[in-house]
């Protein structure tokens, strides 16, 4: 006997003026399944997502649930017919606590705390304001209240893209149990480990329009690539580029000098330098202090001890220009920080040209001009509707936040999870760049959740645990694994129960 779909939606169409967002998408879902949502940046996966939630309404198509058709015209129609959405930017309400979102949405909070602990926070405060919330407690706490009302069929939009391994490990053991006990989960991710260790199929979206829909089985990677990028591949499927050994040996002073650095309790005595012709990978589980290590180079947070030095020299940093002037760039993790939302492109990308304008005078539009195409090119950033940032894809924005950088040629770059929500074809080419930048002696610090970054970009890795580096490995020695356990606080060697990612981090699965 086959069983039915819970969800099915066919010839679903969406435009936004000029932009077709959707211009074929189907989706069916079984119940009890976890299915992946796949597609480069700008496929139209959220559009897809929140046509079936109720956000937004489609032009065209059909909508299917437990056989019935539906016109899911609010995200109350959507949450009667049990579907619920986890979107891919947090959606608590800033300045509210979360006992005073959680009434807004009329969230049952007993469920709600236990959901939460499941998760992995154990010591929330629902008096908190959701504003002081670091961006990934905000996501799981975004779950939480999705999961309180039992759905049938949970939507979650790129859920682990900004987890460190710990929180990433606890979700998607949800995730396995809820499929286990026959509900289903529309699950986006940009990370081949997390779809091969979770789904049973997934649907690939290609320019708006379902391309495929596979089995999950060994070697499938290859194949999603392809119909993800379709004639693209060649171009963007580039090798995956070899770590080179730290470079300039003629310059022994380091660029950046970390000595003793303390932030309030969270940053106790961190220590390290960053040399020019380097990229240094920082690993660190959620809230171990990289935040603040980041926010205090970036010039946005004040240190409460220890001193920062660059080219020799010590710096004090009393907000993000002094900074920017040193030759530090921040491509922070959460975009909505970086960008001016209504801003376009162009702008947006331009932003330290114009702002490290000191005197009245021409600005060199047609140099501004080049330098910004080129960012835009090199980054393949999807430009069709540039004229406001807000309206790009996720990952289209994500992008805007590192072409800022390269734009301004920056001598180090602070990278903090900057593949956040990146497609396939694209992390390679910011991984190349990378390196790039590097090789042309500039230092890059790159904090990433996703472990198996480290070998593709990084020559050595810090590892930050209790505010302190625990650990810092040649990157020959920095195998998943390896990393797991120093990020967990144990030392080499050490055997840990950390869960089904290690499971996943030490299974051999096909990186694209
Ligand atoms: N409000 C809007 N106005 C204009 N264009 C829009 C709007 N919302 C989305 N788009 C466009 O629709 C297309 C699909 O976007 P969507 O966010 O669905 O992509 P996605 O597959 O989720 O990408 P990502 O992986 O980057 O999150 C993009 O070209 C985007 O710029």
């Amino acid at each position: 006997m086959t069983t039915s779909p819970l969800l099915d939606a066919t010839g679903v169409v969406k435009t936004y003026g000029a932009v077709v967002a959707l211009r074929n998408a189907s989706l069916s879902v079984l119940p009890g399944e976890v299915h992946a949502l796949m597609g480069a940046n700008g496929a139209g996966k959220s559009t897809l997502v929140k046509i079936l939630t109720g956000a937004i309404r489609a032009d065209a198509g059909h909508i299917l649930i437990r056989g019935e058709a539906r016109d899911v015209r609010s995200p109350a129609d959507a949450r009667r017919a049990g579907l619920l959405p986890v979107y891919q930017e947090p959606s608590l309400i800033p300045d509210l606590d979360v006992a005073s979102n959680l009434r807004l949405t009329d969230t049952p909070v007993e469920p709600f705390r236990a959901w939460v602990r499941e998760l992995g926070i154990p010591d929330l405060d629902i008096r908190d304001t959701a504003r002081d919330i670091p961006l990934a407690v905000l996501r799981v706490l975004d779950l939480a209240r999705a999961l309180a009302v039992e759905p049938d069929v949970l939507l979650l939009d790129e859920m682990t893209a900004a987890l460190p391994a710990n929180l990433a490990e606890k979700v998607l053991e949800v995730i396995r149990r809820q499929g286990d006990s026959g509900r289903s989960v529309i699950f986006i991710s940009h990370r081949f480990v997390e779809i091969s260790a979770l789904c049973d199929r997934a649907t690939v979206l290609r320019d708006g329009e379902t391309v495929g829909v596979v089995d999950i089985e060994p070697g499938v990677e290859e194949r999603i690539v392809e119909m993800m990028l379709g004639a693209k591949v060649e171009k963007t499927r580039v090798a995956a580029c070899q770590a080179s050994q730290a470079a300039s040996p003629g310059d022994s002073r380091p660029r950046l000098g970390v000595a003793n650095l303390r932030v309030g309790s969270k940053l106790n005595d961190v220590s390290f330098d960053l040399v020019n012709g380097e990229v240094a990978g920082v690993i660190a589980l959620e809230g171990q202090g990289q935040d603040e290590l980041f926010a205090a180079l970036a010039g946005s947070i004040r240190p409460s001890g220890g001193t920062i030095e660059v080219d020799g020299k010590p710096v004090k940093f009393a907000h993000p220009a002094d900074a920017i002037r040193a030759g530090i760039a921040y491509v922070p993790g959460d975009r909505t920080e970086a960008l001016t939302m209504q801003r376009s492109v162009r702008e947006n990308i331009a932003l330290p040209f114009s702002a490290a304008l000191r005197n009245w005078g021409p600005i060199n539009m047609a140099q501004e001009r080049s330098t910004v195409v080129s960012a835009i090119e090199r980054l393949q950033i999807d430009t069709r509707a540039q004229r406001e940032v807000q309206r790009l894809s996720g990952g289209n924005q994500q992008k805007v936040t590192i072409a800022r950088w390269i734009a301004a040629e920056a001598q180090t770059i602070l990278c903090f999870d900057p593949t956040r929500g990146i497609d396939v074809g694209t992390k390679q080419e910011i991984y190349k760049l990378l390196r790039e930048l590097a090789d042309q002696g500039k230092s890059v610090l790159f904090y990433t959740s996703e472990l198996e970054e480290v070998q593709r970009v990084c020559d050595r890795v810090i590892v930050i645990f209790g505010g302190r580096v625990v650990d810092v490995f040649p990157v020959e020695l920095a195998d998943e694994p390896a990393l797991m356990r120093a990020a967990y606080g144990l030392p080499r060697g050490a055997k840990a129960d950390v869960g089904i990612l290690a499971d996943i981090h030490s299974s051999p699965v096909a990186k694209p």
